[in-house]
């Protein structure tokens, strides 16, 4: 009798609200068919749901967040198939980094790659110490091409982007939270307890409120300062005449926890 594989993501519901997807795909998540294939899954199990406010993206496998796209599946494949599973791999990581929730990942050991790409899809990043980040694909005649030249730019700027993606070099972690590439350090091994703890804040707040900020945040990248403002301004308006404003202003008034949805 074989033992059926175990799958390459798995996925449950930590707390109410909070979705952690775990990479367990032996022997360094990378992201092949089957972890793209299943985080399609997780996500829409997410959807389905309607009640997941935190997406946290995890890795069971020691050492390995993830070591990014399938090299040994990459040198089997055409040029359109590369280009297939390129699209798979970046649409599901534009979903997840999209407005309906707020995903972090949580970085023990190595991201590099489409590894990398996945956790800066994530909105937020909690490393462990002895994680360490990088984008070697120029080392493979590549480029980072599941987002990685535009997020990774955004969020620690043009020069150490370029320093990152031009040497290939792996980034520790205590180093890219002074580049910003992460927003908390923790000790080694206890990313995936201070994502929870992360989310455990993050569900005190508005969704709806939280989505609006990642919204206008994603704007101003994309538009004027102007055309930002407006965007902004609209996104006020909305919130205060639709969403949970009224329930966050008369909870500070009446001094209690606000009740959002
Ligand atoms: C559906 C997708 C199919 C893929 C084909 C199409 C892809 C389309 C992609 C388009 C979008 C681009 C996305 C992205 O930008 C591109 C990339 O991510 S390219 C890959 C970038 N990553 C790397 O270059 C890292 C490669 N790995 C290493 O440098 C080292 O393995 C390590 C991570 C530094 C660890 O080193 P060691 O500790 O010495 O361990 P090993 O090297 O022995 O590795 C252990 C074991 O894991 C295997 N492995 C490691 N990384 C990968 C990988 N990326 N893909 C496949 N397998 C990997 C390694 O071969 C060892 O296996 P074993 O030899 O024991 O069988």
């Amino acid at each position: 009798m074989t033992d059926t594989p175990e799958p390459a993501v798995a996925w449950h519901v930590a707390t109410p609200g909070v979705l952690v997807v775990t990479l367990q795909r032996p022997r360094a998540n990378a992201l092949g068919l089957p972890i793209i294939e299943g985080l399609t899954e997780a996500l829409d199990s997410a959807s389905a749901r309607g009640d997941i406010k935190v997406v946290i993206v995890s890795s069971s496998l020691p050492g390995f967040f993830a070591a990014g796209a399938d090299i040994k599946h990459m040198a089997t494949v055409d040029a359109t198939s590369f280009t297939a599973y390129g699209d798979a791999l970046r649409g599901v990581l534009d979903r997840l980094a999209g407005d309906t929730w707020i995903a972090i990942a949580a970085i023990d050991g190595l991201a590099l790659g489409g590894g990398l790409e996945l956790a800066m899809a994530c909105h937020l990043r909690v490393a462990g110490n002895g994680a360490r980040l990088g984008l070697p694909e120029v080392s493979l005649g590549l480029i980072p091409g599941a987002g990685g030249t535009q997020r990774l730019p955004r969020l620690v700027g043009r020069g150490r982007a370029l320093g990152m993606m031009l040497t290939a070099r792996q980034v520790p972690a205590d180093e890219a939270l002074t580049m910003g590439l992460v927003d908390r350090l923790v000790p080694e091994g206890t990313a995936l307890e201070a994502a929870l703890q992360l989310a455990d804040t993050l569900l005190e707040m508005s969704l709806p409120a939280q989505s609006a900020v990642i919204r206008c945040v994603d704007a101003a990248f994309d538009t004027s300062l102007e055309d930002g403002f407006r965007f902004e301004v609209a996104q006020e308006q909305r919130l205060f005449e639709e969403g949970e404003a009224k329930e966050g202003i008369t909870a500070f008034l009446e001094k209690r926890p606000p009740k959002f949805s």
